[in-house]
Order: C-alpha cells, then sequence, then structure tokens
C-alpha cells in the first residue's frame, strides 16, 4: 500500500508504544511481518530533546524506511518546530499523536485530549503539514474514536484533518475514557473510512488472524495496526499476512527459532540502552515471550532476580533448549488473548 511516496510492503503496522517499540522491537516485528512501524512518540518540548530517553527515541540507525517518527505535544509552533527537528534527523513520515490517553500526556493536553478542542488539534496538523509538505515528508494522524462516549468526533477531526493535508489517518477503537478497557468498536472506524479519501489504518484489539480479517471486512480499512498482541509475539505479523492472504494458519514458529530471535533482540537491546538499563527494561520483553509458556510465570520471577546481561542471556536460552527438548514448535498459549490484552493495559 501507499503511503505518500513510499510503498509499504504491506498492510500490517506496528502500533506506537511508548517505552516498548524502540528501534530493536520495531526492527524484529519488520522482520517478522510488519510493513510499516512508527516510533514511540517524542515530546515537542525542546528542553528535552538532548535528554537520553529522547536521543534513544530518535536513533534510527540501520532501520528500513521509511522512518516514522511520532510527535506529541499541545502547541501548534512547538509542534511545527518538533516535525522539522525530527525530519533534520532523518524522519521520512511524521506521525502526530492524538491517541495516547496517558496522564502524564493528558495533563498537559496533548496525546488524546487534543481530541476535546478541534481547532486547536486542526491548528497543530495544519502547522505540522505546513513545515512537512515543502519536504515532501507526509503527516499522519493517530486519534481514538472521541475523547468520551458522548463526544465521539473522531469522523469529524478525520474530515479536517484530511481536508489539512494529512495523508494517512488511524483510529484506534475507543475513547479517551476508556482508557484500554472495554472492547474496541469498528463502527467508528468504518465510518471515518466510508467518510475519507486517504488510507484509514484501523486499530484496536486486533490479537489473531481471524480477528484481523474480520475487523478489515467490517471496516473496509485499508490497514490494519498492531499493538499488545505484538508483545512477546513479534511473528503475529506473518500469521496475518499469511492468513489473509491464503486463509490458511502458519503452525507456531520452531521453539528453537523464537529463541534465536529472542537473543538477537536482547543483545541489540542491550546495545542501545547499555548494561544496567537494558538489563532492567528487557525484562518487560522477555516476560511477555514467555509468559504463556510452560514454565513461564516461574521464569519470568526468576529472570526479575538477574542483573547482568550474560545472566539474562544464558537464563533465557536454557530455558528455550529446556523447551525446545519437549516441544519443536512453540507450544501454543495456555492463556486467552484477551486477558492477556487486560493484562498489558
Ligand atoms: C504500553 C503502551 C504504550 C503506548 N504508547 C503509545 C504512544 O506513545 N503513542 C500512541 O499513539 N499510542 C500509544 N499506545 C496505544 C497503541 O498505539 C494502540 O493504539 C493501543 O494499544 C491499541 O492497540 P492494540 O489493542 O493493538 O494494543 C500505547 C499502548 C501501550 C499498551
Amino acid at each position: 500500500m501507499r503511503l505518500g511516496p513510499y510503498e509499504l510492503p504491506n498492510r500490517l503496522f506496528v502500533a506506537p508504544m511508548a517505552g516498548v517499540t524502540d528501534r530493536p522491537f520495531r526492527q524484529l516485528c519488520r522482520r517478522l511481518g510488519a510493513g510499516h512501524a512508527v516510533s514511540e512518540m517524542v515530546t515537542s518540548r525542546k528542553e528535552l530533546w538532548n535528554s537520553l530517553k529522547t536521543s534513544r527515541r530518535a536513533d534510527h540507525a540501520g532501520e528500513p524506511g521509511p522512518v516514522a517518527v511520532q510527535i506529541a505535544g499541545t502547541d501548534a509552533e512547538m509542534m511545527a518546530e518538533a516535525a522539522a527537528y525530527n525530519i533534520d534527523r532523518g524522519a521520512q513520515i511524521i506521525d502526530i499523536n492524538m491517541g495516547c490517553p496517558a496522564k502524564k500526556v493528558c495533563n498537559k493536553w496533548a496525546g488524546s485530549a487534543l481530541m476535546r478542542d478541534e481547532a486547536l488539534a486542526i491548528g497543530i496538523v495544519e502547522a505540522v503539514v505546513a513545515v512537512c509538505a515543502p519536504r515532501r515528508v507526509p503527516v499522519s494522524l493517530k486519534m481514538r474514536t472521541g475523547w468520551c462516549d458522548s463526544e465521539r468526533n473522531a469522523l469529524s477531526i478525520a474530515r479536517a484533518a484530511q481536508s489539512a493535508g494529512i495523508a494517512l489517518l488511524t483510529v484506534h477503537g475507543r475513547t479517551r475514557e476508556q482508557g484500554y478497557k472495554g472492547a474496541a468498536e469498528y463502527e467508528t472506524i468504518a465510518a471515518v473510512k466510508a467518510a475519507l479519501s486517504i488510507p484509514v489504518v484501523a486499530n484496536g484489539d486486533i490479537t489473531t488472524p481471524q480477528k484481523a480479517r474480520e475487523v478489515l471486512a467490517f471496516t473496509r480499512a485499508d490497514a490494519l495496526m498492531i499493538g499488545r498482541a505484538a508483545q512477546g509475539r513479534p511473528w503475529i505479523f506473518r500469521e496475518i499476512a499469511h492468513f489473509l492472504a491464503t486463509g490458511e494458519e502458519l503452525p507456531p514458529p520452531p521453539t528453537r527459532e523464537v529463541r534465536g530471535w529472542l537473543l538477537e533482540h536482547l543483545l541489540e537491546h542491550y546495545a542501545l540502552y547499555g548494561e544496567f538499563t537494558g538489563v532492567r527494561t528487557a525484562r518487560k520483553h522477555i516476560g511477555w515471550a514467555v509468559r504463556a509458556l510452560p514454565g513461564g510465570e516461574i521464569f519470568r520471577a526468576v529472570m526479575n532476580t538477574l542483573d547482568s546481561s550474560e545472566a539474562q542471556v544464558a537464563a533465557v536460552g536454557t530455558f528455550f533448549d529446556e523447551l525446545a527438548e519437549h516441544h519443536s514448535l512453540l507450544p501454543q498459549c495456555a492463556a486467552a488473548n484477551d486477558d492477556l490484552l487486560a493484562l498489558e493495559a
């Protein structure tokens, strides 16, 4: 599918998830079938641009393009500056965050809180497009269905944002008030898709290839975005791609291959974050990878006591070696996907 001047390899996107979708994770998802990845959000507050956290988030070394950087903020001029700053550092697509419900973001009237003030929201879109268009950088927008049940204004913002020049729109089928609770609804996404001529991406609770097919059919969206279901299961993208193309389910991946992907991911992760932070932040990725495997919960607890990368890598290697002795294919998850989603929200 096309996004501005770029032809994306497929219509399965990794959702931006702060603290999760760093470069190593995005690269892993892409390798395992995702056609597009949006980075974790970068603040529009200039004073934070040189912080270690922001510079790690702006690290795209070796990442296959187009590099999409998400920006968040509350002020049109600052957002335009943030867009220009990130383009100068390699961003090829700028994604505006109007979807994040986090308090840190919402208290500052950013993220999904912007949906409450349509004039401000569109002012931001216009200012960002004004900076990006001359540089031939497409702007995408990510939003929820509205602020709350009685203020479901996705359609009106979507129309205005399209007129303001965005190239693609993602809609997460929940209101800001819902956070991650309840189920995503797809009626609003279908209505937005029917009203717009630019590509629309459906997001929310897509956890299986079957669900992916249903959401595509119901919303008629051009693409799907997947977040939490890819945590610990980045091969979900190729599972979905295969199912959409053939109608058949792929068998689970070989346990040894999963071992290899996770260990490679860990090495990339330590390289980006360094030993101390890397070991600590890798724990969640390992936890997600093993949570639904036999012995996973016990391993997770043990692993949280290890504080060197060497010990972490050795423990993960041994865990998967032992698993592979009994299961050449990864044993299917015991926990239902819905439980996993609830767990991580
Ligand atoms: C840990 C976490 C961090 C997130 N961070 C962001 C973010 O930085 N920007 C954003 O637009 N959405 C963010 N989201 C929302 C996701 O992009 C996505 O819209 C949401 O998880 C619904 O999709 P899913 O059901 O496939 O997970 C985050 C979600 C999670 C779980």
